[in-house]
């Protein structure tokens, strides 16, 4: 398990991916910090490899040149300023770093221009270099990749997808890559997402972490840990579990999406979810990091494929707002860009695509619409109403539990988070027509599916909640967004 650092009353982060720097810094004072999102999670900002074929592929960052801060996204200047003005709107900074390997096979330069050579296992920007690396003495797989993905060994110590294998059970490796870290936490950053883990020994990663300062006390209080979530693509039937990295920080929970992409895509009754959580054999809520879909799986490999996406924005917004409203896990938004999806023989050939760019191939910033959403091929999904209204109901309910459980025996259900809030889900069937207990207090509240809370007033729905805690709802299984939210927040 790992604290979040989130500043009081934050309880969200979203995955601003191949975001620039600049404009990140300009969404924590225009939006995330008005809005209650606890942070960002950024893409990596260490140097990577500047691949052309394909052009500039999204996965380009998540092959390491140097721990030089300079990358698409932006200068190290560019970095500082954004870390220090999310910071002060209470917004915080989560790091994905990638430390397990380096680049794949080819020599070339770097986004900060940085040479290196990974055919000779030369990476004078760190330095590293051969012996700092995996070889045969450590991986028995024959050609030095990971192919058997039952053998513990061999997916620690071998080459993923031939990426060249950083020896992280030697002191100067381990070294280097606390550098690498501290020097982000001196910066202001608030903790990590750790790519790869699965590839990494736990008790590798458990003596890196504890080289690692505490938070920088120009933004937090003394002896803050930095938030540690780690990737690991634990779907069961690996000999790798998710449940050897959580005794010393988080992990990122996959099977959470995807069980519920086959309830919300109306395979299973939502009335499963009843008993949501550790009861479907899911780790700890204090040790798992859950999300609807990531930047890897959106595109369809990485984490089984089945998960629900902004290209299925119906039932993902009914999946957000079940994972917003539901205590389980510490959430995360992924907020993506467009690209035009090309399938042949069920795989998305476009699916390297990078960030928009311009001519130049700078990645292009996002536009702004009036009613809040983003333009210029960026998604924005956490700047939809649907969803940023429930990250402030997740923040309004904090602390409490599920209650008032109930559901049609199918594809209904409805639960309230203590006396705080109260949310109506029809995931189709029928209608819902019914009076229901919602646990709250008499009164007129919003509802935040249909529309804001706004100067007193609602712009969308209004529920009337009686003295006895009860109330009228009609939910067709029809309409764009079949779901009905309120909480103690958004009340006349
Ligand atoms: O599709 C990709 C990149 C995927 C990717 C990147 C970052 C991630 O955090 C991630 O989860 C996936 N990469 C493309 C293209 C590619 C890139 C490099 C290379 O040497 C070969 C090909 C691809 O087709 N990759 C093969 C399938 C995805 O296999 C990768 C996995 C991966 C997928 C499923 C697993 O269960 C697993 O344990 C690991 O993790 C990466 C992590 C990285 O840091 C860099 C990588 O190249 C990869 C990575 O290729
Ligand atoms: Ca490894």
């Amino acid at each position: 398990w790992s604290n979040p650092t989130c500043a009081p009353g934050r309880y969200t982060i979203t995955h601003l991916f191949e975001w620039k720097w600049t404009d990140t810094a300009d969404e924590c004072e225009k939006f995330l910090g008005p809005y209650g999102y606890c942070g960002v999670q950024i893409s990596p900002p260490s140097e990577n490899r500047v691949v052309t074929s394909p052009n500039r592929p999204w996965w380009e960052r998540y092959q390491p040149v140097s721990y030089k801060l300079v990358t698409r996204s932006g200068t190290e200047a560019e970095f500082r300023n954004m870390v220090d003005r999310c910071n002060k709107v209470n917004v915080r900074i989560y790091a994905d770093i990638v430390i397990n390997h380096m680049t794949g096979g080819g020599r070339g330069s770097g986004t900060a221009g940085t040479h290196y050579d990974g055919e000779s296992l030369s990476y004078p920007g760190v330095p590293f270099s051969s012996w700092d690396f995996n070889s045969g003495s450590e991986c028995h797989s024959g050609d030095g990749d990971i192919h058997n993905y039952n053998d513990p060994n061999e997916v620690r110590n071998c080459r993923l997808v031939s990426l060249r294998d950083l020896k992280m059970s030697k002191d100067y490796v381990r070294d280097k890559v606390a550098e690498y870290m501290n020097k982000l936490i001196s910066i202001g950053v608030a903790g990590f997402r750790v790519d790869a883990a699965k590839h990494m020994w736990p008790g590798d990663l458990r003596a890196v972490f504890g080289r690692l300062n505490d938070l920088n006390t120009k933004y937090f209080s003394g002896g803050t840990k930095p938030f540690i979530f780690q990737e690991v693509i634990d779907m069961g039937g690996e000999a790798i579990h998710a449940s050897e990295y959580t005794s010393f920080a988080r992990v990122t929970n996959f099977i959470y999406g995807i069980k519920l992409a086959q309830v919300f895509r109306g395979n299973n009754p939502a009335k499963y979810l009843k008993n949501w959580g550790s009861a479907w054999g899911m780790p700890s809520p204090f040790d798992v990091v859950v999300f609807i879909d990531n930047h890897d799986n959106q595109r369809g490999h990485g984490g089984g494929g089945g998960v629900l996406t902004h290209f299925e924005h119906r039932a993902y917004k009914m999946a957000t707002a079940f994972m917003l409203a539901h205590p389980y896990g510490f959430a995360r938004v992924m907020s993506s860009y467009d690209w035009p999806r090309h399938f042949e023989n069920g795989e998305d050939k476009n699916n390297w695509y990078g960030p928009p760019h311009n001519g130049d191939m700078s990645i292009k910033g996002r536009s702004i619409n009036a009613d809040l959403s983003c333009g210029n091929g960026w998604t924005c999904e956490h700047r939809w109403c649907q969803i940023y209204n429930m990250v402030a109901f997740r923040n309004v309910v904090f602390g409490t539990t599920v209650n008032n459980w109930w559901d049609n025996g199918n594809k209904a259900i409805a639960f309230s988070r203590g006396n705080r809030g109260f949310i109506v889900i029809n995931d189709g069937g029928v209608d819902v027509n019914a009076n229901l207990q919602t646990g709250l207090p008499q009164g007129t509240y919003c509802d935040v599916i249909s529309g804001n809370y706004e100067n007193g007033a609602c712009t969308g729905k209004e529920v009337h909640v009686g003295g006895d805690g009860r109330a009228h709802f009609q939910v067709s299984h029809q309409g764009e967004d079949p779901v009905v939210a309120i909480h103690i927040g958004a009340k006349k």
